[in-house]
């Protein structure tokens, strides 16, 4: 059986010694969507990642990966794969051999997908990966990532230490694979502004809490930039929450939460002020930003 693998888990507690990874996790990723996985070093995301893709065991709660717990479960194997930075190959084979292992145990393998990705990224199939590059390395992982077309696939960071152009040329290939063949994708990236575009769902975590889980459209609509005379702007951030602020002689710019109504833009253009988009980016920097909780959880109450 096929179909996209959704991801949820329960009161999930990880740890590592005393150090406290995940601290009892509630959040769904939904089944058939881009996840965009987010959060500060060290804020867990490659913990939770590990244990859905069944590489770590729980210490307290659970991981469900399409309603079954993934830990030693067979059937759920061939369909979830998780990609890793440090790459999971067999280093003294070749591009081709690792190809064809990972062939042989995912059962969705695209032989055509992976050999159009080695011509793009211009990696040699007789290539060992220990002689490859970091990025030449990354990219491996990105060929296996998108080939294997697992019905749960997450990429950890896969992108360090690949250039712009090649970066790229990975969004449009997970894109365009991913709308032929759905299927559940999570992505941990730190370059936001690059994976924006991509993603249909946001968890952003911090600490080893989850901050906030949400469709991406939604969130990019709850942060509003606003600027204009300093007046204006102080009359309008009123009663609202402020993430950030400037100020350059008389003119100001403040972003805030609020989903506005037509009446509010309209009055607010009407007073001088220009009202446009926050990036995905920004507002993440905000709502990460030390002490600003407060902010994260009156969004997640506003969807
Ligand atoms: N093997 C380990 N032993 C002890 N502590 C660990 C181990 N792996 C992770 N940690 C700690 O657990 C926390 C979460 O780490 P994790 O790798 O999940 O974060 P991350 O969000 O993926 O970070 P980054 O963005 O820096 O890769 C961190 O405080 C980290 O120091």
């Amino acid at each position: 059986m096929s179909a996209p693998l959704g991801v949820e888990a329960r009161g999930l507690g990880v740890r590592y010694g005393r150090k406290v990874a995940l601290g009892g996790v509630d959040v769904a990723i939904p089944a058939g969507s881009i996840t965009g996985l987010l959060g500060r070093n060290g804020s867990g995301k490659t913990t939770l990642a590990s244990v859905a893709a069944a590489f770590r065991r729980p210490t307290s709660g659970a991981v469900l990966v399409g309603g079954e717990d993934p830990w030693e479960n067979e059937d759920l194997l061939p369909r979830v794969l998780l990609v890793r930075e440090s790459g999971d190959v067999l280093d003294v084979e070749t591009l081709r051999t690792n190809l064809r292992f990972v062939e042989d145990c995912r059962p969705a393998f695209s032989r055509e997908v992976a050999e159009r990705l080695m011509d793009r990224f211009e990696l040699d199939p007789d290539a060992k990966p220990q002689k490859l590059s970091r990025g030449q390395k990354s990219a491996f992982g990105i060929v296996l990532g998108i080939a294997s077309r697992a019905d749960l696939t997450i990429l950890d960071e896969v992108h360090l230490g690949l250039d712009a152009p090649s970066r790229y040329a990975f969004y449009d290939a997970l894109l365009e694979d991913y709308v032929e063949h759905p299927r559940t994708i999570v992505l941990s990236s730190h370059l936001i502004g690059e994976i924006e575009r991509l993603v249909e769902h946001v968890v952003v975590l911090d600490h080893g809490r989850v901050l906030l889980a949400q469709d991406a459209d939604a969130l990019r609509v709850t942060g509003v930039s606003v600027t204009g005379p300093a007046r204006e702007v102080e009359r309008f951030v009123v009663g609202r929450t402020v993430l950030g602020r400037q100020q350059l002689g008389g003119t100001a710019q403040a972003t805030v939460l609020a989903a506005l109504a037509d009446g509010e833009a309209a009055a607010a253009r009407a007073a001088g002020l220009d009202l446009g988009p926050v990036p995905l980016q920004d507002l993440f920097v905000h709502l990460t930003a030390d002490g600003a909780a407060d902010a994260a959880r009156e969004l997640g109450r506003a969807r």
